[in-house]
């Protein structure tokens, strides 16, 4: 593939930063994620009463169960798996031939996917990942771009990647991003749409876009300035550099950076921990968090979480009741908070 300088697009990055490889760096901050005792077999030792009550965190790997067919359509570009007895949900972008760059097809699918996941009551939280070691995600596939977009079979052009973006911000359930290899251009972007962001110590991080004629200037130009401040932001948008996993980590565009063979344990430990928390608490965590940079969207999310709440109440079911009943709503048996 051929950019505007007449260089291969790999080429335009790949100079910046070393490779992506199936080495582990020495340059790792592996955290104990459960308690600040780590034995030598990396199990954390119970250390407080809460862990005393509840046990250690597993970190056993999951045993994942395929689901190949969602809403009664076979999947091509990606994987779907769900964990077995545990509540979690894997999607991942399986065309690792192309780094797992997307064509709308590809966010298609995801976004089936993430609704089935939103829609399962034994899910609590959704991974979001790239197939093999070398990326998490390039970015929009560069060989389907066409004057108006991305196309697909149906020949439409299309930006559907900013439809994923907004599902994953509205998602009522945590969405992590695990990340091994690039996730540059659209890829970085999806990343920094998900809650939280699991990477490997070859993870490799930047935007593309203004090298092949492209930009995000909703969310990926946005949110990143949110994440990391509006010097960096400007800096890696108008400068199109890559960054390592540790500089990402440093400048607050990732969580977390473990050794890659390590990637999938680590990110099973920070799920597990997260599904032992209140449901009800983390989803109105995020829309509140969301609320405060959404505007009218944000108190939108939030305010269906508030009603989703009052429904559970005998004040709420009283109206209903009445209703039904044909009868006036006694409101006068329910508390005047101060
Ligand atoms: C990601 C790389 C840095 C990896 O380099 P590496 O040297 O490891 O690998 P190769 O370059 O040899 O790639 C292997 C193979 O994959 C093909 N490939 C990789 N990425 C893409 C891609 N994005 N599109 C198409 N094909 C890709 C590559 O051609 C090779 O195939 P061969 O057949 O030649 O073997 C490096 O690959 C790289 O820099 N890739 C391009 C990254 C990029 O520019 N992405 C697009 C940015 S724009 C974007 O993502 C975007 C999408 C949207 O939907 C938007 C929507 C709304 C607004 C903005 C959007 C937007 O900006």
């Amino acid at each position: 593939m051929e950019g505007k300088t007449g260089q291969r697009i790999g080429v335009i990055a790949r100079h910046l930063v070393p490779e992506p490889s199936d080495r582990s760096s020495q340059s790792v901050s592996a955290e104990p994620t459960s308690s600040p005792a780590s034995s030598r077999d990396g199990q954390t030792e119970p250390s407080s009463s809460y862990e005393r009550v509840h046990g250690r965190v597993p970190r056993h790997a999951v045993r994942w169960r395929n689901i190949a067919i969602v809403h009664k359509e076979r999947l091509k570009d990606i994987k779907y798996e769900k964990g077995h007895g545990e509540g979690i949900a894997k999607i991942t972008i399986n065309r690792p031939e192309k780094r797992n760059a997307f064509r709308p097809e590809t966010i298609e699918e995801i976004m089936r996917c993430m609704t089935d996941a939103r829609d399962d009551p034994d899910i609590g939280v959704i991974i979001l990942t790239g197939a093999g070691t070398q990326a998490f995600c390039s970015g929009g596939d560069q060989a389907v771009r066409g004057e108006g977009g991305y196309v697909g079979p149906d020949r439409v052009p299309r930006l559907n990647v900013l439809d994923l973006q907004v599902q994953i911000r509205r998602m009522p359930k945590p969405v992590i991003a695990m990340v091994a290899g690039y996730a540059v251009g659209g890829g970085n972007i999806l990343q920094m749409m998900c809650d939280i962001t699991i990477a490997a110590d070859n993870a490799v991080f930047g935007q593309t876009g203004p090298k092949v004629g492209s930009f995000d200037a909703g969310y990926g130009s946005t949110q990143m300035a949110r994440l990391v401040g509006q010097k960096k932001a400007r800096e890696i948008w108008f400068l199109a550099r890559l960054y390592t996993a540790q500089q990402a980590l440093e400048m607050g565009l990732i969580n977390n950076v473990v050794p890659l063979d390590r990637l999938e344990e680590e990110t099973a430990v920070w799920c597990r921990e997260i599904l032992r928390n209140s449901p009800t608490a983390l989803r109105v965590l995020k829309a509140a968090l969301n609320a405060a940079e959404d505007g009218q969207a944000g108190l939108q999310e939030l305010g269906g979480n508030a009603t989703l709440l009052f429904y559970q109440t005998p004040e709420g079911n009283e109206g209903r009741k009445a209703y039904l009943e044909k009868r006036p709503p006694d409101f006068s048996k329910f508390p005047r908070f101060p």
